[in-house]
């Protein structure tokens, strides 16, 4: 078996995967199928009659941050809103193929979406904390499960509010209206509400990108952190943040997944020439 617990630091190289079967929609990175988290399997998305996702085959690989890269309109967004079904909100979107979270298909009408959303939970571009307490933002998963039990909220608080990293910053202050918080913070708030109904996946759209450099910062130094815990996805325009945070590194071009594999040998050694021509800013 693949001993992913060897995988543990971002951006170290060879993992024994064969990254000559990597690309253009060949089987990924030849995990053992417990090390799976999420799989796309021939999926294909459509906006109408535009299709925005062509055949995505990829294995994404549990607890261990994956980045998607690309040229803006690529599809990234749409493949990472696909994972909790985030697009069903969209009236003209229809799918053909499969996603299994766990191995199993989150399309199949036997799933409760709502259940699906608990353990794939989705973090934006733009901060978006209810106008509520820091408290009552953390502790609003759970309330909507009908936990009310102080103590058990307390806990719950507190240990997401640390597990984002903003315990120290916020502890004085929970009852104050979370709108108060600087941008930074407040997307550390949303990672902490994200986490607190305990999550297996986390996506993450752009986390950092409206956000200062030292915000940016604790954001990517918090991923490294929680990858120990979570399964992350992340979408991000800048290339350098996805060599910094990422394990591996998926690059699509037109809807279509280019190439797929060990985040430094995509960037150091791609194997197709469109990841070469963007990596090394020929266009996008
Ligand atoms: N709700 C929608 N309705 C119709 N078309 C859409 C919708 N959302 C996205 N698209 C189209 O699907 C394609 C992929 O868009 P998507 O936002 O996934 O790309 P992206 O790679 O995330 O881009 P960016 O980096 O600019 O955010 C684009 O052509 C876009 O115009």
């Amino acid at each position: 078996m693949q001993d992913l617990d060897t995988m543990t630091q971002p951006n170290t190289i060879t993992h024994g995967f064969d990254i000559a079967s990597l690309g253009r929609g060949e089987p990924q990175l030849n995990l053992e199928q417990e090390d799976i988290c999420l799989e796309a399997k021939n999926f294909n998305l459509f906006y109408g009659t535009k299709q925005a996702l062509k055949n995505i085959n990829m294995e994404i690989p549990r607890k261990r941050v994956t980045a998607y890269i690309g040229p803006s309109g690529c599809g990234k967004s749409t493949l990472l809103r696909c994972f909790n079904r985030m697009n069903d909100l969209v009236d003209s979107v229809n799918v053909k193929g499969e996603v299994l979270l766990d191995g199993k298909d989150i399309f199949h009408p036997s799933i409760n979406v709502a259940d699906l959303r608990r353990r794939v939970g989705m973090v934006f571009q733009k901060p978006n904390p209810f106008p509520k307490s820091i408290y009552e933002n953390v502790a609003y998963g759970l309330r909507l499960q009908g936990i009310n039990n102080r103590r058990i909220l307390d806990e719950v608080v507190e240990k997401s509010l640390r597990g984002a990293a903003l315990w120290d910053e916020v502890k004085d202050r929970l009852h104050e209206n979370a709108l108060g918080m600087s941008g930074g913070q407040q997307q550390r708030l949303v990672i902490a509400r994200a986490i607190a109904i305990e999550p297996e996946v986390l996506l993450l759209d752009e986390p950092a990108s409206a956000l200062d450099p030292i915000s940016t910062l604790k954001i990517e130094e918090l991923i490294s952190e929680l990858k120990y815990k979570y399964t992350i996805v992340i979408v991000t325009h800048n290339m350098q943040q996805a060599a910094r945070v990422s394990d591996y590194t998926a690059f699509m071009y037109l809807g279509e997944l280019i190439e797929f594999g060990d985040t430094s040998t995509l960037f150091t050694n791609p194997k197709e020439k469109q990841t070469e021509d963007y990596i090394t800013g020929r266009y996008g």
